[in-house]
């Protein structure tokens, strides 16, 4: 579909809420009902739309009674509302929350700011590079072991890779309690803290405890959240996972939000580019996504997206040069965690020109993905991943069942393959 144009009317509040200071965008937002996060030169823009949206929609509302919002259909994923009384011209997607009296959960979130925010001046809006999704260590006991991971800090900055994403798929995020994930987060923005951008993953099966989570990671100053959706009970539609996110926005309202999109694993694939358009209006917090998935062409739309207004992470390593290509700058990852300085190099080449080197890099970086793969279906990726990671130097001990650790003499052949293709020559 091309761009809507913007009608006179909206053309000329946009003229005059671009005239606005930030300040007077956030009050005048709070009159209207919204509870907008800070404003800065990188969000204004959405949160104009968003303010012009609340004027056209009331006189919307006023003229056309009973506006229908359709819902999405697993096929077609986000359809924009239409006027029911006959006319056929879409209306401007109203807001959700204003139109749908959909069940809401009943407790109310109001976050108090206690902490010095640690993260306080990181730009998760123009993130570039690699984030490495990191492991949570474990002792042998099987207790989170909290200790070495200032340690873990150090080996990932010695690699050029400054920034993380902590308690996601990597981490075992979801095999944590909510008391661990916490603990977790709290010592990588204590010992990352003004090295290293830090994001927390706050998704769980849980909408409470994701609030909660959300709530927790803002007041210990986090630079940016994610969040995967529910997997077990799954969103049935976009609409409601608008909402869900909507909701874990409003329990961190001033930290960015990342959508963490990894079908593969969650089983939710909805339309990404609609997510962001609907973000625009419903979910103010919501500033860009981690887009685990193979769809390169959803991956560089989502890219342009409102012209080109949310960050997107990539997160499949196997192909970060075609995500390059596609337009992308940063990217997340678990093997980040080790090649990271192969990839930064692969980054570097891109940079320049020199396709063929880059090339060089990710093929590289394939090959130790390959036999991640092989130890993957003994250990679980997970478990494989924390296997390379220490042969490659850096030990965060098992996984949490139900994956496994590798025996000794697995341990002892994955090192022999990762020789055989100079893993330490080169990773
Ligand atoms: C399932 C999973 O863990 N995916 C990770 C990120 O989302 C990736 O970083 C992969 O580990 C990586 O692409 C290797 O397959
Ligand atoms: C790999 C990744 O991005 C995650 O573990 O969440």
């Amino acid at each position: 579909m091309p761009p809507k144009k913007r009608t006179r009317k909206e053309a000329d509040l946009e003229g005059e809420y671009e005239s606005y200071t930030n300040e007077q965008l956030r009050d005048a937002l709070k009159n209207a009902g919204k509870n907008p996060g800070p404003i800065d030169a990188a969000n204004r823009k959405l949160y104009i739309n968003m303010l012009i949206k609340t004027q056209t929609t009331t006189e919307t509302d006023t003229t056309t009674p009973s506006p229908v919002v359709l819902l999405s259909s697993p096929e077609k994923g986000y359809k924009k509302s239409k006027i029911a009384s006959g006319s056929s011209s879409p209306l401007m997607r109203t807001p959700l929350v204003a139109t749908r009296k959909l069940p809401s959960p009943s407790f109310s979130y109001s976050p108090t700011l206690t902490a010095e925010p640690k993260q306080k001046g990181f730009d998760v809006t123009k993130i570039e590079g690699l984030t490495a999704a990191t492991f949570t260590p474990f002792a042998s006991d099987g207790e989170v072991n909290l200790r070495v991971i200032r340690g873990y800090a150090d080996f990932l900055l010695k690699q050029g890779v400054r920034s993380v994403f902590v308690n996601g798929t990597t981490g075992e995020g979801v095999s944590l309690t909510d008391e661990e994930r916490k603990l977790v987060a709290e010592e990588w923005l204590k010992v990352a803290g003004k090295r290293m951008t830090v994001i927390i993953h706050v998704g769980s099966m849980s909408l409470k405890s994701t609030c909660d989570l959300a709530m927790h990671a803002e007041q210990n100053g986090a630079a940016a959240i994610g969040a995967m959706p529910p997997s077990y009970i799954k969103p049935p539609s976009l609409d409601s996972l608008v909402l869900y996110l909507q909701k874990v926005g409003e329990a961190a309202p001033n930290t960015p939000l990342f959508y963490y999109h990894i079908p593969v694993l969650t089983g939710v694939k909805f339309s990404m580019e609609d997510l962001l358009k609907a973000a625009v209006t419903d979910i103010p917090t919501l500033r860009g996504l981690k887009y685990t998935d193979e769809d390169m062409m959803e991956f560089t739309r989502c890219l342009a997206c409102e012209k080109g207004s949310f960050p997107i992470m990539y997160g499949r390593d196997e192909q970060l040069l075609a995500s390059l290509a596609m337009g992308g700058i940063a990217a997340v990852g678990s093997t980040y965690n080790y090649c990271g300085l192969l990839n930064n190099r692969l980054l570097k080449y891109f940079k320049e020109g020199d396709l063929k080197s880059a090339l060089r890099e990710q093929r590289r970086s394939d090959d130790a993905i390959m036999i991640l793969r092989k130890y993957a279906s003994i250990a679980g990726g997970v478990g494989a991943g924390k296997a390379i990671l220490k042969a490659r130097g850096f030990d965060v001990g098992p996984p949490r069942l139900p994956l496994l650790p590798l025996s000794v003499e697995d341990y002892g052949s994955l090192v022999t393959d990762l020789k055989s293709i100079g893993f330490f020559d080169w990773a």
